[in-house]
């Protein structure tokens, strides 16, 4: 039904949003992500699986080559299915090996990965560290000149703001982000704080970088996820809930 009716409407200025389902690297959870994007005008299979050593070793129980494999097949595997638009995240980039990690991104690039999106799944970085990431990612993958280098940041140290504004300064143009901070555990970096920063800060520090993103709007926005989530607790240390908790301990 998203895909039908939001994914068909185009605005008065002719943008029309692109439509996404998040799916791990294997078929059937590709298949069903495409069933649900597929009826829109722009749709997305965004698919992930991890590269950190701890994640490989003990919650996939795979060797970090059957992980670049298992990647590349599932990008083309999407690909085949007539998405044209494949996003591929490297879920917590943030602890991987960095060679590892651009190897693994070589490959989906080849396989058809259209945007890489690189999550700091446990919120572990620090700015100077997740810039320095993205803009090496991009200076030195070959093929990343022709793909969006995305950020993913949570907020277990409280950096997911900064850690989003460092990649985008580097490169980053595509920015994950949500309403009030929402998500896992302290959430992940905030919209109304990302775009507020890029609409303030965007001509002397990100080279005119700026949004789209219809300031009028966020007030709204942000109350009407009040009203039907309530107040988010981003207190990640001191005031989890055991929900939360067990999710940390999941990501982790
Ligand atoms: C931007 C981002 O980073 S978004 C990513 C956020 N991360 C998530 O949402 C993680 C979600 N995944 C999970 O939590 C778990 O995989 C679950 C809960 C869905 C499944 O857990 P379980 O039922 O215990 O399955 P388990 O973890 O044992 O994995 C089952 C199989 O799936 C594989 N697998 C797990 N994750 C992935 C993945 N992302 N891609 C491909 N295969 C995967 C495992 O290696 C295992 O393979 P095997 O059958 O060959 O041994």
């Amino acid at each position: 039904m998203i895909a039908k009716e939001v994914g068909n409407h185009v605005d008065d200025d002719g943008y029309v949003p692109v439509i996404c389902g998040l799916s791990r690297c294997n078929k059937g959870d590709i298949d069903a992500a495409w069933e649900g994007v597929r009826y829109a005008l722009r749709p997305r299979i965004h698919t992930f699986i991890a590269t950190s050593e701890i994640h490989m070793r003990h919650k996939l129980r795979k060797t970090p080559e059957e992980v670049i494999q298992i990647a590349s097949e599932m990008i083309a595997y999407a690909r085949s299915l007539g998405c044209e638009d494949v996003e591929f995240s490297p879920e917590d980039a943030g602890r991987s090996d960095t060679e590892f990690l651009y190897r693994i991104l070589i490959e989906v690039i080849k396989a058809g990965a259209t945007t890489l999106n690189i999550p700091d799944t446990v919120g572990y970085t620090l700015p100077s560290e997740f810039g320095s990431l993205i803009a090496k990612i991009k200076a030195t993958t070959p093929g990343a000149e022709n793909v969006i280098i995305s950020t993913h940041c949570q907020n277990d140290l409280g950096l997911a703001t900064a850690n989003t504004l460092a990649g985008a300064y580097n490169g980053g143009r595509q920015l994950e982000v949500t309403i009030n901070g929402i998500g896992e555990r302290a959430g992940n970096a905030s919209l109304q704080e990302v775009v507020m920063a890029i609409r303030c800060r965007g001509n002397e520090f990100f080279g005119g970088l700026y949004t789209g993103i219809n300031l009028k709007h966020i007030s709204v926005a942000s109350r009407m996820k009040l009203e039907l989530k309530g107040s988010t607790n981003h207190q990640c240390y001191t005031q989890c809930s055991t929900k939360k908790h067990l999710g940390y301990l999941v990501s982790q």
